[in-house]
């Protein structure tokens, strides 16, 4: 018999709840009838406080330098996982597949930005990758952010950089002989990425294309951290029945 979520809410635990997301994950869990906030916890905290609350999925907002040892307790002890937190490199992602390969049935979804137009702007810079000799990103975001470039930005350089490759593109035209280290910002996968940080913005992106005669911009901005929230409890919903590593949301968007 399947379950009847409006009678027995999922049990959602969140780690980071006194930071900024985990704070508006609180809020977005407690509103949602067919989910439960079971347990919040933040630095200082016992990781053992989400099973004694019993806590199905566990939604992790922390930081890149903590998340592996959350989610390897949480694999132990068979709680799904959703990650928002940055830091995943190609080694630890496969690290984590190997950890749920001894976990049949369970299941952690990892995404680089929860936000629509975010995981949108990702989608059509692939597709128009490989029309365009030049590209180049703008990532901008409040001044407390951890790290940079953003996890959202090396993505999007990610998987610019595969269609580009298998279009046959060389690197993006360049002259720049002599430069004020940085000036050109990072080099991810061969894609630059310029990483701006200043009080008053949240979250935005700028993907620059060029070619003769032409540009194309393609810009999100998340005005609100509220514009996370339906991505996050869309992957809590669905988590239980994607066993393994699940990155991006795009296949729960149908993309
Ligand atoms: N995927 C997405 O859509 C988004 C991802 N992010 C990412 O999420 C992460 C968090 O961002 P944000 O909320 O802005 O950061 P904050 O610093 O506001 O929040 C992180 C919280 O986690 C706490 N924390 C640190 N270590 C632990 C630990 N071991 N156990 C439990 N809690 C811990 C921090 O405590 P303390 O301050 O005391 O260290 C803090 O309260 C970042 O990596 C960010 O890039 C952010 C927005 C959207
Ligand atoms: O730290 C943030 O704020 C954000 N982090 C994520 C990232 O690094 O891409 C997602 C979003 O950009 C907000």
């Amino acid at each position: 018999m399947s379950r009847d979520y409006a009678v027995d809410p999922l049990r959602v635990g969140v780690l980071g709840a006194k930071g900024k997301m985990g704070a508006e994950v609180c809020n977005a869990v407690s509103r949602a009838d067919d989910l439960s906030l079971v347990a919040g916890i933040d630095q200082g905290d016992r990781l053992e406080a989400l099973t004694d609350a019993g806590a199905e999925v566990v939604v992790d907002f922390t930081h890149p330098d903590v998340v592996m040892g959350n989610l390897e307790f949480l694999v132990n002890c068979g709680i799904h996982a959703v990650v928002g937190t940055t830091g995943f490199t190609a080694e630890r992602l496969a690290t984590l597949r190997s950890q749920l390969d001894v976990s049949p049935g369970l299941g952690v979804l990892i995404a680089p930005n929860f936000a629509i137009g975010a995981v949108l702007t990702m989608k059509f810079s692939a597709i128009a990758a490989k029309y365009y000799e030049s590209v180049e990103i703008i990532e901008l975001h409040h001044p407390r952010k951890a790290d940079a470039p953003s996890g959202t930005a090396m993505r999007t350089a990610q998987v610019i950089a595969a269609a580009r490759a298998e279009a046959g593109l060389p690197a993006s035209p360049d002259a720049t002989s002599q430069e004020v280290d940085g000036a050109r910002g990072a080099l991810v996968d061969d894609v630059r990425v310029h990483a701006i940080r200043l009080s008053g913005l949240i979250a935005h992106e700028e993907v620059l294309f060029g070619a003769d005669g032409e540009t194309l911009t393609i810009r999100h901005d998340s005005m609100d951290r509220k514009s996370f929230m339906p991505g996050v409890l869309l992957a809590v919903r669905n988590v239980p029945s994607l066993p393994g590593l699940t990155v991006g949301l795009d296949s729960l968007l149908g993309l």
